[in-house]
């Protein structure tokens, strides 16, 4: 049995990058950089009217100036500016030379169509001076950024039209367990409906990732092995929930092996999930979980994910919150590293959600994120301050 943190350690260790590849800005979110990103230009790439008004020089402001010109975004302004001179100009535009502020046109009164003076003597620059944000040769983002909404905004800007990332890792997902029918169907006197493959898929694709699914498998070792095998040779990675602990139909373990598998681990000192299974082969990864639905949906959390983002170049941390408990809480054993759901108060107090066990997922519509309680603690008193990944 290993610790969750060397179980992090061996994902990252064992899982090799996938390739690189160009793709269009509009398919980057959720990709990962697979290059330093160097701006070729500054920005803004020129001195920029902050607002609507005229461009001036600070010592004119109390004169009645000459305008010389309109200055639209987009078009170059023509004149210079002089002593007692101004051009009107937009925001956005570029500031003519000779000036160095932009009155707001709130704080001018037009004296004729050619003149125009201020109603205060002082101004704020209200110029965006050239490099400000950016310079030439600046590394706006590192190898490694998961690309967000953000990120893209910052790619646009500098015309980074198609950067290289790493490839989006296809993913298989698989059932096993003959007790097990899907949503749409009606589950027999021994039987319950497939939570795991639906709550996985959608794990996956708030990261991005639209994975393949393959269904339920029954517990016959000769057809999971065989749908084992095709998922592997279809997909980068497995994700393969149930028949991972010690019954008498719980084959995965024994598949991965026969499959030349090599398995990284196979338990760990983590509640829920004690027996959770990394294998490799090859550039090809699974990643077992327990059945029950609360186990496979922590662990795909503290594990699956890093896992997937390792393949995708990026070293995924977690939002982790250090929030003070709201009440006092005990628990029996505390032989394994424990997540519990939880939710936040007004206060942003932690509050444990009512919890039966890792078959009672339906505990986690009730919870904004999940407390990490380390093994030899048995306890929390009101007040004090707990660790809390979001959910
Ligand atoms: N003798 C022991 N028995 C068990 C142990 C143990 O250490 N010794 N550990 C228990 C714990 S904790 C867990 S978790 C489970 C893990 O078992 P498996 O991964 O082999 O999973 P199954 O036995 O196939 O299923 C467990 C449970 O979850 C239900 N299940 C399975 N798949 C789904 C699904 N896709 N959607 C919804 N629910 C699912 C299944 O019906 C079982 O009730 O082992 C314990 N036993
Ligand atoms: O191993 Mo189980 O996942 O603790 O409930």
């Amino acid at each position: 049995m290993i610790t969750f943190n060397e179980a992090l350690k061996t994902v990252k260790h064992a899982t090799k990058k996938l390739e690189k590849e160009h793709i269009e800005l509009s398919k980057c979110l959720n990709r990962v950089l697979a290059e330093d990103v160097v701006s070729t230009i500054s920005i803004p790439p020129f001195n920029k009217s902050a607002m609507d008004g005229f461009a001036c020089r600070q010592t004119d402001l109390a004169e009645t100036l000459e305008i010389l010109e309109t200055i639209p975004a987009g078009t170059p302004p023509t004149k210079v500016i002089g002593k007692n001179q101004c051009s009107r100009i937009m925001t956005g535009a570029m500031v003519p030379e000779g000036a160095d502020c932009v009155v707001m046109v709130e704080k001018s009164e037009i004296v004729d169509p050619n003149h125009v003076r201020f109603t205060d003597t002082k101004t704020k620059t209200n110029i965006c001076i050239k490099g400000e944000d950016i310079q030439e040769n600046d590394v706006v983002l590192k190898k490694g950024t998961r690309i967000k909404a953000q990120h893209i905004s910052v790619l646009a800007e500098i015309g980074c039209a198609k950067p290289l990332v790493y490839q989006r890792v296809k993913v298989g997902v698989i059932a096993t367990g003959s007790e097990l029918v899907e949503p749409h169907e009606t589950p027999g006197s021994t039987q319950i409906r497939n939570v795991n493959s639906w709550q996985l898929l959608a794990q996956l694709e708030k990261i991005g990732i639209t994975a393949n699914y393959y269904g339920i498998v029954a517990d016959s070792k000769e057809t999971t092995k065989e749908v084992i095998a095709k998922c592997i040779e279809e997909n980068d990675m497995l994700l393969i929930t149930g028949g991972v602990s010690v019954g008498e139909y719980d084959h995965i373990p024994q598949i991965l092996k026969e499959l030349e598998f090599n398995i990284w681990f196979h338990t760990l000192s983590v509640k829920p999930g004690k027996h959770t299974v990394f294998a490799t082969r090859q550039g090809k990864y699974v990643f077992a979980m327990p059945g029950n639905p609360v186990s496979s949906f922590v662990q795909f959390e503290l594990l699956g994910k890093a896992l997937v983002f390792r393949l995708m170049g990026h070293d995924y941390k977690p939002a982790i919150v250090r929030l003070p408990i709201s009440c006092d809480y005990k628990r029996k054993r505390t032989d394994r590293l424990e997540f519990i759901p939880v939710r936040l108060n007004a206060n942003n107090q932690v509050i444990p959600v009512s919890y039966n066990g890792s078959a009672h997922i339906n505990a986690f519509t009730q919870a904004d994120g999940i407390m990490a309680i380390p093994r030899e603690v048995d306890e929390y008193t009101e007040g004090e301050f707990v660790h809390v990944r979001q959910i």
